[in-house]
């Protein structure tokens, strides 16, 4: 059954924003959308004619029936036309907050001013929204121009921006997601910017996509965000995977009356190309907006490649296991040795890249680019953390391939910044080899990795995946399955190889 998100707004009679718009980015994510409607707007695409907001008893008898029978993973909040309507969905929200066995995550978009300029909200809700809805709402969606209404800060450029999202945390907001769409910096540009609840920052950017039909594109991005909460994402991904609808929506939108049309639908980002930049420290965008970059980044971008996909995949932590899964012939493996003080570590880097060139494999090492240099690897493998911390350009230079880790869409599309050998994605079930809490991505996640990322890079599943489970994931197209234990624990290492390479051709109709 999929994840019901209620959309409380606006009916935007020309079908372009409000209710009209959430329901079909919800649908394109996945998830189940009901709906709360708070006012009947008169709007085609020249403009909005009338706002006519629905009363209080009509609102709540619509949450009140979908209370009783079809609760809601996350709500998602637009237009409020006035300060009774604020109250209302404040105090109910509030209700469940304290209720629901699964309190729901409410996300806020401040519809305020639509795209044609037009102000939908009385002026003085915004007291009561600070006062009874923010502290409710754990991530909230302004554009540039509710920014500045609710905070008072104009955006002129990063600083303020960053600014402006304390001060709506400071409101109450868990955390900000403030759309750049308004603001041309640089110019040419559509930056923006997401500050989580925890602090954490991620700026996207990409070249602004030309064209005039941009309505509904904020009420469907923050849609998007819900849906995909709802569907158990972290916010980095939810939002770069919003930016990304938008943008291949924004790319086939049309008119449908004499103004402005609405964003185009077009189901889940599967395209690369509608994917934003995350803004890297280094990176030419992150210079312009003066974000800064760490002392040691040394950033770089293309590395060698792996001729072909890496096929069966082991990871394992003795020089004498690379020998029999190479002797067994696994094609690729992994020297993946945790403690840095083992004493023998540089012997079996050592011998493993040995191995690597006596049985004619793929031999990467994990974590230890330097010793894998030193060496002459056939390649590392690092995980989000070491990018910004080895020598990439020391890598590169010798020639070695690059593996990178990723755990969901704002880091394989971080990762893509630096152009690496393959792109590993996981885990894919829960494992014992490796604490992944919170970072399982399940097969679903898979069939949209891969398919974003096949066109681009050797694709490689990793984590929980046995014997039995191969088929299916290898029936998803990824290019190799990684694995430990179903190795390294199996009675008989040599026929588990066999059963496992006989599963990965089966999973892509092979055998
Ligand atoms: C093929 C492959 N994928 C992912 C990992 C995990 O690497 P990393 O994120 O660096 O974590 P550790 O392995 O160092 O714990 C991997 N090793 N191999
Ligand atoms: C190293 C690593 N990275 C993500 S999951 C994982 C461990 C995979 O081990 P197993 O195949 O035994 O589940
Ligand atoms: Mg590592």
């Amino acid at each position: 059954m999929s994840e019901v998100v209620w959309s409380i707004a606006g009916s935007d009679s020309g079908g372009g924003a409000g209710i009209q718009a959430d329901l079909k980015a919800m649908h394109s994510f996945g998830v189940h959308g009901c709906t709360v409607i708070t006012a009947l707007t008169a709007q085609n695409s020249l403009g909005v004619d009338a706002i006519n907001p629905v009363n209080n008893a009509v609102i709540e008898s619509q949450l009140n029936a979908l209370a009783q029978d079809m609760p809601a993973k996350v709500i998602k909040i637009g237009l409020l036309a006035n300060i009774a309507q604020v109250e209302l969905i404040a105090e109910h929200i509030a209700h469940y907050k304290k209720t629901w066995a699964v309190p729901p995550v409410v996300v806020y978009d401040p519809v305020a001013i639509a795209t044609s300029g037009d102000t939908l909200t009385e002026e003085d809700t915004v007291d009561a929204l600070k006062k009874y809805l923010f502290p409710l709402v754990d991530v909230i969606t302004p554009n540039t121009h509710e920014t500045q209404l609710l905070t008072g800060i104009y955006l002129i450029g990063p600083s303020s921006v960053v600014e402006a999202a304390e001060k709506l945390q400071a409101f109450g907001a868990g955390s900000a997601v403030i759309k750049g769409g308004h603001w041309d910096y640089p110019k040419g540009y559509c930056i923006d910017y997401c500050r989580s609840d925890s602090q954490e920052e991620h700026w996207l950017g990409n070249e602004a996509i030309v064209t005039p039909h941009t309505h509904g594109t904020g009420c469907s991005l923050s849609s998007c965000i819900a849906a995909c909460l709802a569907k158990g994402y972290p916010l980095k991904d939810a939002f770069i995977l919003g930016k990304a609808y938008i943008n291949q929506g924004l790319a086939s939108a049309v008119r449908y009356g004499e103004g402005i049309g609405p964003v185009a639908h077009t189901g889940f980002p599967e395209d690369l190309t509608h994917f934003p930049q995350v803004i890297e420290p280094g990176s030419w965008l992150a210079d312009e907006l003066e974000l800064g970059a760490p002392d040691d980044f040394n950033f770089a971008a293309g590395f060698a490649d792996t001729e072909g996909e890496l096929e069966l995949y082991a990871v394992v932590d003795t020089a004498d296991w690379i020998e029999k899964c190479l002797a067994a012939g696994v094609p690729t493996v992994q020297l993946r040795i945790k403690d840095p003080n083992d004493p023998n570590l540089e012997a079996e880097i050592k011998t493993a890249i040995m191995l690597g060139e006596k049985y004619q494999g793929r031999v990467f090492i994990n974590d230890y680019w330097q010793l894998a240099i030193e060496h002459g690897a056939y390649g590392v493998h690092l995980g989000q953390e070491d990018l910004s911390e080895a020598n990439l350009s020391a890598i590169q230079n010798a020639g070695l391939r690059l593996g990178v880790s990723t755990h969901g869409f704002y880091e394989m599309v971080r990762a893509h910044n630096y152009r690496p050998s393959y792109l590993a994605f996981g885990a894919i079930y829960p494992t014992t080899t490796k604490d992944m809490t919170g970072q399982i991505q399940g097969l679903e996640k898979l069939k949209h990795f891969v398919p974003l990322m096949k066109a681009h890079y050797p694709t490689v599943a990793i984590g929980g995946i046995d014997i039995a489970r191969t088929e299916q994931v290898a029936s998803t197209g990824v290019g190799s399955v990684a694995v430990v234990r179903a190795i390294t624990l199996a009675d008989d290492h040599q026929n588990a190889v066999l059963e496992l390479k006989a599963a990965i051709r089966k999973g892509r109709g092979e055998a």
